[in-house]
């Protein structure tokens, strides 16, 4: 499947303003490749694809947990925000006929991070939260050190914030930031 087929398919699965974002993720993400170097292509991809589930209605999500046989945890069911990187994995898959798997598992934990993340995942991970248009309290930070080669610092203020945003909103935490969050301060160490 080719840029474009995959650009008009997405543009059928999301309002403007996300594909939009979707965009910005593929433009900041091919930016950060050249700095980290990481392939270009395939992170244009993974940036663009990333929320292609965020916006299934129920019925979607029923169907293609059904289809696909995808297994979501405690906390992802009934959780489309959390979930719809898992379910967006497999619909890049199968739906997309992308058979990358780094583009596949950029995607799957682009919400949550994980432990020992690849350069792929964090570049579309961190990406997805310092585009141009994202706006927050702290983001001028993050892309001042994502652009001066602090990736990893990025990232684990990314995971303290999201940890803290959760607790705030008495939600509750994916073990996945937290233990993404231990392996890097484990790392720094
Ligand atoms: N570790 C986590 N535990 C619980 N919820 C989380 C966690 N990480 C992210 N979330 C939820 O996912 C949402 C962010 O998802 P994200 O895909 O980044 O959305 P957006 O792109 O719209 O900002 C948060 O608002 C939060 O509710």
């Amino acid at each position: 499947m080719n840029l474009e087929i995959i650009s008009n398919k997405l543009k059928n699965m999301l309002p403007e303003r996300r594909f939009k974002h979707s965009e910005n993720v593929a433009k900041c993400a091919v930016k950060l490749s050249e700095i980290y170097g990481c392939d270009k292509e395939k992170s244009y991809i993974a940036g663009i694809i990333h929320d292609c589930a965020k916006y299934l209605e129920a019925k979607e999500v029923d169907f293609y947990v059904e289809k696909y046989s995808i297994e979501l945890d405690e906390l992802e069911k009934n959780n489309l925000a959390l979930s719809h990187s898992v379910i967006g994995s497999y619909i890049v898959r199968n739906e997309f006929n992308i058979d990358d798997e780094e583009i596949i598992n950029s995607v799957k934990y682009h919400t949550t991070g994980k432990a020992n993340m690849n350069l792929i995942e964090k570049i579309i991970y961190i990406a997805d939260l310092i585009e141009e248009d994202r706006n927050f309290p702290g983001v001028e930070n993050l892309r001042q050190l994502t652009y001066n080669g602090k990736l990893d610092e990025a990232l684990l203020e990314s995971f303290d914030n999201t940890i803290k945003f959760v607790i705030d909103n008495k939600q509750l935490i994916h073990p996945r930031t937290v233990e993404a969050r231990n392996y890097l301060m484990k790392q720094n160490n």
